[in-house]
């Protein structure tokens, strides 16, 4: 089953979570999109002057992760949450500037997905940033709050992310100055989005260097990723999925 495909318009890379279902972030789609990264950093072309653009089809950007998949296997939840850990290293050391184009929801780790990108637009009339653990009772990773706090300057509007589980509207979030833009429709979505990485196309900065500047500005992020949850946490989870 296709979860995701790759376009190249000029120098933009466009990487597409297809499908209408919620896209969630189970292995076998964390792997599919870190196999169009590495897709994208073996085209020579990408070294320099490139840009990625995420986004997705459907009413969904991203629903978070993939619980019904791991059910209250320890070992399945511990998968998936590495594994989503390295698609956030690849994306912090992705040789390009990154744009979410958020056409829907994007919540929980589906939100951590798309803050993990440089730059995020998103359409205003449906479609939240949510970060649910609060109102499905789940303990946050420590390094999604990391991600938080790297990514949400306002100390209110990161209590009211994580604490108060407060769905904001594309509106909101550039008020809450999270994201760069909202537009109105889809089409007005994708079209900020690749003017936005047109703009950066001209910069023609190189790739590795602006690899390298990225994971200094958020290595709080990636010394945070190598840390184990415990297996309490696991076991929270996994007694957590079992009564949803
Ligand atoms: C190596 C060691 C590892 C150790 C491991 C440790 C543990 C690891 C695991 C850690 C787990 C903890 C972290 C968890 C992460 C996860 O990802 S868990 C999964 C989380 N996901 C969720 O909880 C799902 C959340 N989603 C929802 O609740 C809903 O889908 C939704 C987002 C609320 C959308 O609702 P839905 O009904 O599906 O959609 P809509 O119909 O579109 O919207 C509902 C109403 O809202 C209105 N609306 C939508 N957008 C807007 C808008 N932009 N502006 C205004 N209104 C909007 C929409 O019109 C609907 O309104 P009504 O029609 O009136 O209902």
């Amino acid at each position: 089953m296709e979860t995701c495909k790759l376009e190249k318009r000029g120098k933009i890379f466009i990487l597409t979570l297809t499908g209408e279902d919620e896209h969630r972030l189970n292995p076998i789609r964390i792997d599919a999109i870190r196999s169009a990264l590495n897709q994208i950093r073996s085209d020579s072309s990408s070294l320099s002057g490139s840009v990625l653009i995420t986004t997705a089809q459907g009413k969904f950007f991203s629903n978070g992760y993939d619980l019904a998949w791991a059910g209250s296997s320890p070992d399945k939840i511990r998968l998936m949450s590495s594994k989503l850990g390295d698609l956030v290293a690849d994306l912090l050391s992705f040789p390009m500037p990154t744009i979410a184009a958020i056409t829907g929801h994007a919540c929980a780790a589906g939100m951590i997905f798309a803050l993990c990108h440089d730059y995020i637009v998103m359409k205003k009339d449906r479609g939240f940033l949510y970060m649910s653990e609060m109102d499905i009772g789940l303990k946050i990773p420590a390094w999604f709050i990391t991600v938080i706090s790297c990514k949400i300057g306002d100390a209110r509007v990161r209590r009211d992310v994580v604490l108060r589980a407060r769905k904001l509207t594309a509106k909101q979030a550039v008020e809450s100055e999270i994201i760069d833009a909202a537009f109105e429709t889809v089409e007005e979505t994708a079209k900020g989005a690749v003017e936005l990485g047109e703009e950066l196309v001209k910069k023609g900065w190189n790739g590795q260097v602006y690899s390298e500047n990225r994971k200094e500005l958020y290595k709080k992020i990636l010394d945070k990723l190598g840390d184990d949850e415990t297996t309490d946490d696991v076991n929270n989870v996994a007694i957590a999925t079992s009564k949803m």
